[in-house]
């Protein structure tokens, strides 16, 4: 029998269900048990096909089921299926950045499977009975999805299209889903939940980040072999996670680098905020709380621990630091403070977080770690196998000079770059101060007007620069504070011979 046919008992089969159901109405319970049962059993000899239901809400949950989010979004990501609709429905889904268009309710469409089986996906739902009264409405009102297929395809449907159809969905939901960048600063949020989030739209990327390329490129390279490397990971036993560690002085792009790995990667970013984080207890479920495809971020790592392990009390600090003597030589705190002690989250908590067993749930996770003191972080933390690679964010070289100037003044080359090239060997500046000079002040501010004032600036760093290596070179010389005054002099005097050498040079290279 075709399958036309088969429809055609089928919706017989289902006038009489329809009557049954009626019926029901007037029959006692356990009656109306065993009609149901038997309906389904003579509908079922009959009837070749198996219908699979997917709720949206499953087991009484308060969260949407997975599944059924992976089937709504493979569905709206497959051209053949849509193409089949008649009436379609379009939406931004949740946490979606674009206009999804998907099979609208109680249409059901076809799709094809190796071989040229055929399965039937329709969306519907179940309205609540009217006189139930519930605080959600969207669970009470039960959509779910309903996959038909014949009996002989089952193994296929179970075995490999629907872990396909999951997969899929899966892949569309991230491809087209708007990224987070989630902080846990703000305590428990609505849901319950110990993130919040905004959506992610910083727009650093590795072609905007200044630095030797060679050395960008490996960063790239790296990030991109450990985002397509889950079966290499799988196949070396090692959870799917890698650890950075970005130190460098202030200003020289450790935060925008952080910005440009998750829009190269397309992953979220949980921007973990140690101090605010009550125990280990609280860190672990944090870390639970992080989905897969995304950057856990602990700024200022030097910061937020102490050498001893222990979480150091930002703000608490300072007034710690002028305790009165008497204070200090006061009898041991009472037990209560040591308790609180213990709770806080401590080196060895973190080197869980980073790569004890919990570390191993969701997988592909990059941590990142920085810091501008690299030396005061304790070893244990930082050696590798936890934080895989160490990346130096260094002062602005001509190579990430030639990347701002593309960026800043959209220029390849100029006059003044050879100039520029002899005072960044040297004199030291950081990207963000050479940034801000490029930057132009009016809008009639050209690319000749902001490189003078990179320059000038420059210059201006120079001079302080040696002024102040006379004078410590001066006072050294010299021991003692006497001395002071000779030294002060002897800089101010060396400082206008370098002003006056600079002003040489600006004529000669003019
Ligand atoms: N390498 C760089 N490439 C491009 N822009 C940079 C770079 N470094 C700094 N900048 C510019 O300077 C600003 C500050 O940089 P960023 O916040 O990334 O520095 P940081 O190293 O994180 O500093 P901190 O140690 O103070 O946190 C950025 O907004 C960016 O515009
Ligand atoms: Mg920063």
């Amino acid at each position: 029998m075709e399958v036309e046919q088969w429809a055609g008992l089928g919706s017989a089969l289902a006038s009489f269900m329809l009557l049954g159901a009626m019926v029901r109405q007037y029959f006692p319970y356990q009656l109306q048990y065993y009609l149901t049962v038997y309906t389904h059993k003579l509908f079922s000899y009959f009837y070749p096909y198996i219908q699979l239901t997917i709720p949206e809400y499953s087991g009484g949950g308060m969260a949407r089921s997975d599944a059924y989010a992976a089937v709504e979004s493979y569905l709206a990501d497959s051209p053949s299926v849509l193409r089949r609709a008649r009436r379609l429905r379009a939406d931004v889904g949740r946490g979606s950045k674009k206009l999804l268009i998907t099979v609208d309710e109680d249409e059901e469409v076809a799709d094809e499977l190796a071989g040229g089986a055929r399965v039937w996906w329709l969306s519907s739902r179940e309205l609540p009975a009217s006189q139930t009264i519930t605080w959600n409405a969207a669970q009470a009102t039960r959509r779910y999805y309903q996959l038909s297929f014949h009996r002989r395809h089952r193994e296929l449907v179970v075995g490999s299209y629907l872990p396909r159809v999951v997969e899929e969905g899966r892949a569309a939901a991230i491809k087209n889903r708007q990224r987070r960048l989630f902080t846990n600063g703000d305590g428990w949020n609505d849901d319950g939940l110990a993130w919040s989030h905004v959506p992610f739209e910083h727009p650093s990327t590795f072609e905007t980040l200044a630095m030797d390329p060679v050395k960008k490129q490996e960063i790239v390279d790296d990030l991109t072999h450990f985002r397509d490397g889950k079966e290499y990971y799988a196949q070396i036993g090692k959870a799917w996670k890698r650890g950075y560690l970005l130190h460098g002085p202030p200003g020289t792009g450790k935060s925008s680098m952080i910005a440009a790995m998750a829009n190269l990667l397309d992953y979220d970013v949980y921007d973990l905020e140690l101090t605010t984080v009550e125990d280990n207890t609280e860190l672990r479920r944090l870390f639970i709380e992080t989905t897969s495809k995304s950057i856990i971020v602990i700024e200022d790592i030097d910061c937020s621990l102490d050498l001893t392990g222990k979480r150091s009390k930002r703000g608490k600090k300072d007034s710690a630091e002028v305790e009165s003597e008497d204070k200090k030589n006061a009898p041991p705190p009472p037990e209560k403070d040591e308790k609180e002690e213990d709770s806080k989250v401590t080196l060895s908590g973190l080197l869980n977080f980073i790569d004890g067993l919990w570390s191993a749930c969701g997988g592909e996770r990059i941590i990142v770690f920085t810091t501008n003191h690299v030396e005061k972080i304790d070893p244990a933390l930082i050696r590798r196998g936890r934080m895989d690679k160490h990346i130096e964010m260094s002062y602005c070289g001509f190579e990430a000079f030639k990347v701002l100037a593309k960026n800043y003044l959209r220029i390849y080359g100029h006059r003044r770059f050879d100039e520029v090239r002899r005072l960044l060997e040297e004199v030291r500046m950081s990207p963000a101060d050479v940034a801000e000079n490029l930057m132009p002040k009016s809008a009639g501010e050209g690319a000749d007007a902001c490189l003078e004032r990179l320059i000038e600036d420059k210059k201006k760093s120079k001079s302080l620069f040696y002024s102040s290596l006379f004078r410590q070179q001066l006072q050294q010389l010299h021991g003692d504070e006497k001395d002071e005054a000779a030294a002060a002099a002897a800089a101010a005097a060396a400082s206008a011979t370098v002003a006056a050498s600079s002003e040489d040079e600006t004529v000669e290279s003019n």
